[in-house]
């Protein structure tokens, strides 16, 4: 059965260094292009937090040292330059496995912003992980050297927080629409999209962080996407993560996920934006339907034999 789907990656298909991300993208395209042969219509969507704030970092750094000429880099400029290095080894990885497997399917990555409002409360509260982790005394002196906002991220170290609004719409959904339409398979909403407000007939790049798993599910109700799938470290979601009673779950309803939701089982910058995503997404329309699982196990999950399911029934 042909399905549209819409695939978020998490970080685990992405790597920390160029290095890294060029040889964890060649494993991360061979369940992509399994869907596809499977005669799927794939988008991607893929995490930014780390190369964001790698990017801005460097830049920051080269522009403050002595005698240097390299500019400061405006955050927004920041999530372009992410995009389109992501997308750039994302793009060759999928189209290698394609022609690998005798599939000639054009690809392409589109460099996309996502409109956001400008109230939007998040401005005033940053929560969304960026860059590398630290421990809590370089996490301090970052903080005054810096100026940066530190916070501890789901018990794995210290890492700097932006702003992290809610997406609104995708400015460049038209074109996204038209390549898949005519059968390519296209990288979009890289990092969440660029963030962007509207002013008139202009668009102007704002200092945040979209969360991926956000932008996915708003590019998937938009292009009408029948399936939302969210591929990070772990196969499954769980309750009790982490304790003795931990337990993981096939298939969760949205009222479940609601009420574990309100029961704290899923942690803040992790798992609780995907389980909120995957809610939003099969409460959206009838028969949508959203599966969380592992980049290796997105093809059975597709099938139904793994993963955490979350329907609205
Ligand atoms: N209730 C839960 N069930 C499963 N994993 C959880 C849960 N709460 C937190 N996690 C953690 O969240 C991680 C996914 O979040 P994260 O690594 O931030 O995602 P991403 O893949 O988008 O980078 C999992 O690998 C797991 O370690
Ligand atoms: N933009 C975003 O959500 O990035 P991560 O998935 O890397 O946190």
């Amino acid at each position: 059965m042909k399905r549209k789907i819409v695939v978020a990656l998490g970080g685990n298909a992405l790597g920390k260094t160029p290095k890294e991300q060029l040889e964890l993208v060649k494993n991360t395209a061979k369940p992509i292009v399994d869907l596809i042969e499977s005669g799927n219509e794939v988008i991607i969507a893929h995490g930014n937090g780390p190369q964001v704030g790698m990017i801005n970092l460097a830049m920051e750094n080269a522009s403050k040292m002595e005698g240097s000429t390299t500019p400061e880099m405006p955050f927004p400029e920041c999530g372009a330059m992410s995009q389109g290095y992501i997308g750039y080894h994302l793009q060759n990885a999928i189209r290698e496995e394609l022609l690998n497997r005798g599939l000639n399917i054009p690809v392409a990555t589109v460099i996309t912003q996502v409109i956001v409002d400008k109230d939007d409360p998040a401005f005033d509260n940053p929560t969304k992980p960026i860059g590398a982790f630290y421990t809590e005394e370089e996490a301090k002196k970052l903080a005054e050297e810096k100026g940066y906002i530190m916070k501890e991220d789901a018990g794995r170290g210290f890492r700097r927080v932006v702003p992290s609004p809610i997406p609104v719409d995708v400015a460049e959904k038209e074109v996204v629409k038209t390549l898949v339409d005519n059968g390519h398979v296209v990288i979009t909403v890289g990092g969440g999209g660029i963030p962007v407000v509207k002013e008139g007939n202009s668009l102007i790049g704002v200092p945040a962080v979209i969360d991926k798993d956000f932008a996915s599910e708003k590019i998937a109700e938009i292009l009408d996407a029948d399936y939302l799938i969210i591929l990070t470290a772990v196969e499954k979601v769980a309750i009790n993560f982490g304790k003795e009673n931990e337990e993981w779950l096939d298939k969760l309803t949205v009222k479940q996920a609601e009420k574990y939701i309100e029961e704290g089982h899923f942690a803040p910058g992790s798992m609780l934006p995907k389980v909120q995503a995957a809610i939003k997404f099969a409460k959206s329309k009838e028969g949508r339907k959203a599966l969380i699982t592992s980049l290796e196990k997105a093809n059975e999950g597709i099938e139904g034999k793994t993963g955490t399911l979350i329907i609205n029934e």
